[in-house]
């Protein structure tokens, strides 16, 4: 059993995350009140430690007035998350994956981070094995998933076939940048025949962009 896992992102016409330099400020204030209420609604909220080491964020629900937030996810092969990351707060619970790879340092951190009260889950070896986590998740109670990035873990979720619902919002700006992070990245898929086929459920203007909404065909 797995978490229903909602994939959500801002991009730009052209795709990106964010602009070669890391500005990633992409959604318009209507969007982001958007992307909150789903935050409010889901058991978790996953990014990947690109997305902690480049944004740091709160990954809470704070735009909206919300009774609760979800637990945060972040996914972190070689356990590089900062102390001082905002999502190590006491603002929510986190859960940090990584690999079950372990050398004196991580020993350490890991014992540094249960102290503070955060939940270490281990799995997969030279990085986290996404089939594994999602059944861990399942099984501590998280049974919806807002995947919000970055553009390598998006490509490991759809490329493990996890994702289950998709909801953009296009920006109407063009960053440009053959290395500016897009919406899913890793190594792609080599042919029409692999890739993710999606159907299209609703699409409406929103602020200065539009909201695409998508439900993942499973093969
Ligand atoms: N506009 C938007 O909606 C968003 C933009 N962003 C942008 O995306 C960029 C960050 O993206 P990335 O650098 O690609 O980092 P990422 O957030 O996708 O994290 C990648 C990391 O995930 C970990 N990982 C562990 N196991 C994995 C697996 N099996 N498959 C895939 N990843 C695995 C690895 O440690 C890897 O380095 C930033 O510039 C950020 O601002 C991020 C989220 C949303
Ligand atoms: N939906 C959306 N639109 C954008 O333009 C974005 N840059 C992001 N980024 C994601 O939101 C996280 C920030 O969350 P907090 O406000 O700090 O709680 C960021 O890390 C990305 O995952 N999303």
């Amino acid at each position: 059993m797995k978490p229903y896992v909602i994939s959500n992102v801002g991009i730009t016409l052209d795709g990106k995350l964010a602009t070669v330099n890391n500005d990633s400020r992409i959604s318009c204030e209507e969007d982001l009140i958007r992307v909150h209420k789903i935050r409010a609604k889901v058991d978790g909220i996953m990014v990947g430690i690109g997305t902690v080491l480049k944004d740091d964020p709160r990954l809470t629900v704070h735009k909206i007035k919300s009774d609760r937030n979800p637990v945060r996810i972040v996914v972190d092969s070689k356990l590089r998350v900062p102390l001082n990351a905002r999502v190590l707060n006491s603002d929510a619970k986190t859960i940090i994956a990584t690999t079950e790879d372990l050398d004196e340092e991580k020993q350490k951190k890991i014992k540094i981070l249960k102290e503070r009260g955060i939940d270490i889950v281990m799995c997969g070896e030279e990085k986290v094995d996404l089939r594994k986590l999602m059944n861990v998740l399942y099984k501590k109670g998280i049974k919806t998933i807002l995947l919000e990035g970055g553009g390598t873990l998006n490509w490991g979720m759809f490329k493990e076939g996890l994702v289950d619902e998709v909801s953009v919002y296009i920006a109407p700006k063009i960053f440009g940048g053959k290395n500016a992070p897009t919406y899913v990245d890793g190594e792609g898929f080599k042919s029409e025949e692999e890739s993710v086929k999606l159907e299209l459920k609703n699409f409406y203007r929103l602020g200065e962009g539009i909201v695409l909404e998508f439900k993942v065909i499973k093969p």
